[in-house]
Order: structure tokens, then C-alpha cells, then sequence
């Protein structure tokens, strides 16, 4: 038998961090939603007690260094499964772009195995294992709209944004989440997004007080770094993005867009200098 799993992308509304921790972690407060760009797992049970990953990609790792392959092996152990699994990745979101690929595709291996096993692990406890696989992996587990707290795995669900485009360029560079948050000083951040305006402008369905509260503390890191991510931005504002933001720790850059016949000069404006140009729908 062949289980299927869409493994979502998320982008992160509003991304404010309130501390470090004693743990080097960092204690967020994200406003998180899924857009309609996705991998695609294929699981099939294997009769020998390994896990084997493929990819029709060549540059994410198939060994245990890919998420999916950590999320079987965990599963597993917790839940002394002695059979095997072939695990093929569908990669569509691109990889480490801020967009969690890896970890929507552990959530979905969580959710895939759990059924092909037929192992009935409640939701709530996909999460807590998840949390184990990555800070973004509880979220992408339930998926939707929501507010995570901790290090990411404290989730309030709330309402989903209106129906809008979502416009995503990701330059050809690559960030390190954990190089972000070290270059980050959080005590000294003189701006913070507002998570309660982000949340009443959700709840009143308002796209426009939406693309005003967009915020995300990482933004200035990132840039600091990588200027290209600040050009792209501009441009997207310019060609007629209403709301524009870096997506977590980047250096992918969403723009909302409510009218679809703003969409093509925009697209063919950002592919004048960036390759990676998606247009999608929000998640809803
Ligand atoms: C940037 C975001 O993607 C926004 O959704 C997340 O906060 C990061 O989620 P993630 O990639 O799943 O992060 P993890 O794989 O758990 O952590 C990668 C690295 O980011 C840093 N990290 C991550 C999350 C967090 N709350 N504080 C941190 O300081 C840590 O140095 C950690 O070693
Ligand atoms: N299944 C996977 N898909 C993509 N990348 C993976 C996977 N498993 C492990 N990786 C590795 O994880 C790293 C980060 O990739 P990923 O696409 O998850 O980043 P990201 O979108 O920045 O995630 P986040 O937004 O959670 O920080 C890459 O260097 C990649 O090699």
C-alpha cells in the first residue's frame, strides 16, 4: 500500500522574537500560514527494517540528514516499529529559503507513518515528537493559521487570511537559520511587530490592515547580509505588491496581492533579475 502527503509552505505573517533562552534558542511570537506551494511524499512499506529516501532533486541530502528520514527513524524508535519504509520526496518549495520545506516534510512523514503503521498517535503528540525534529515542525504538522510561542511549538490556531495571491522570489543565496538568529541581538530590537493587531486584522477578514502589520525582526539581519533581499523587496513594492515581507529567517521574500491583474507585471518584473518566481494562492 502507498500513503500520500502534501507537505505544505509556510510564511511567517509576523516573526518577533522576545529574548534569548539559557538554551541558545530564542523565545519567539510568529503569526504562521500555509500557501498553496507544496512537496508531495510517496510512503510505501518495505519488508527489510530500513529507511530509504528519494528525491527527483539531487542537491537536498537522502541520508539522516533529511528531515523526512529523521521524523521514520523517530517514529520508529518511539513506537518500536520494526518494518521498513521508502519514503520518495516530491520537492516543489525551495530548500532553505524560509519557506520550511524540510520541516513540512518531516510533518508530513509524521502524519504519512502514523497512518501506514496504523499507529492512531493522537495530533497533540505528532507536535511534541515534531518539536523534537525542528522548532517550525509542530506548526507544520496541524498546519493553518497560527500563533506559536516558545521556540515555536506553543500554537494558538486562529483565523485563516483572506483569499489573496502570494507572490514568493527567492534569490540565489543561502541563509542559515542558525547564523540569523546568532547575528540577531534581541535585547537592543527597537521595533516589534504587533501580534494582537495582526491577530484582530485576521479575525475582521481585513486584507489591507493585514499588509500593514506585516512584520518580521529577522528582516534586518538578513539584509545587513544580503542586500539583494532588500532589492527584491523594493521591486516587489514597486511593481504593485500590497504587503511585502521576508518569509522567517529568509532570504524568501512574499508579496500579498489581492487583484489578479496586478500578477503578471509583477511576475515578469521580478524575473528580469530573480529566477525563483512562484505565484500562489494563501491556504485557506
Ligand atoms: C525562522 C523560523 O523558520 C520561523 O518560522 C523558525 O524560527 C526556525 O525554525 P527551524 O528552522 O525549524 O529551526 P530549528 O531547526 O529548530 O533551529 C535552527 C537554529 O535556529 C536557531 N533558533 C531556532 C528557533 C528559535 N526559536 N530560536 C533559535 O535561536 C537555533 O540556533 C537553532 O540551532
Ligand atoms: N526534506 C528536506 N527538504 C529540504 N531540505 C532538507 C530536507 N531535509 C533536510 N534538509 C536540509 O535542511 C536545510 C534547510 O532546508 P529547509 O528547506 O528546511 O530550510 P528553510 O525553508 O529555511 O526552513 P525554515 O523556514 O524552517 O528555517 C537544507 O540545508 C537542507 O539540506
Amino acid at each position: 500500500m502507498k500513503i500520500y502527503e502534501k507537505a505544505s509552505a509556510k510564511i511567517n505573517l509576523v516573526l518577533d522574537v522576545l529574548r534569548k533562552r539559557e538554551d541558545g534558542f530564542h523565545e519567539v511570537e510568529m503569526i504562521m500560514t500555509m500557501v498553496d506551494l507544496a512537496d508531495r511524499l510517496e510512503m510505501e512499506e518495505l519488508p527489510r527494517d530500513t529507511i530509504i529516501i528519494s528525491s527527483q532533486v539531487g542537491y537536498i541530502p537522502l541520508d539522516e540528514k533529511n528531515l523526512a528520514f529523521q521524523a521514520a527513524r523517530l517514529i520508529k524508535d518511539r513506537y518500536d516499529v520494526r518494518k521498513g519504509v521508502y519514503i520518495h520526496l516530491d520537492k516543489k518549495i525551495p530548500v532553505a529559503a524560509g519557506l520550511a520545506g524540510g520541516s513540512s516534510d518531516a510533518a508530513a512523514a509524521l502524519r504519512g507513518l502514523n497512518r501506514l503503521w496504523k499507529l492512531g498517535i493522537p495530533e497533540e503528540e505528532l507536535r511534541v515528537l515534531g518539536a523534537e525534529l525542528g522548532s517550525d515542525v509542530p506548526y507544520c504538522v496541524t498546519g493553518g493559521t497560527a500563533i506559536a510561542r516558545g521556540r515555536g511549538e506553543l500554537l494558538e490556531h486562529i483565523d485563516n487570511p483572506p483569499q489573496c495571491w502570494v507572490v514568493l522570489a527567492k534569490p540565489p543565496i543561502n541563509v542559515s537559520t542558525a547564523d540569523v538568529y546568532g547575528r540577531l541581538r534581541a535585547n537592543e530590537l527597537k521595533h516589534h511587530p504587533s501580534i494582537p493587531n495582526m491577530r484582530d486584522a485576521l479575525a475582521r477578514g481585513s486584507f489591507n490592515d493585514i499588509c500593514e502589520g506585516l512584520g518580521n525582526v529577522l528582516e534586518d539581519v538578513t539584509l545587513e547580509v544580503h542586500p539583494e533581499v532588500q532589492q527584491i523587496k523594493e521591486s516587489m513594492i514597486r511593481l504593485g505588491a500590497d504587503g511585502v515581507l521576508m518569509s522567517g529567517s529568509g532570504p524568501t521574500v512574499f508579496g500579498l496581492v489581492s487583484k489578479e491583474a496586478k500578477l503578471p507585471r509583477i511576475y515578469n518584473g521580478l524575473r528580469g533579475f530573480c529566477k525563483e518566481v512562484y505565484v500562489v494562492r494563501m491556504l485557506t
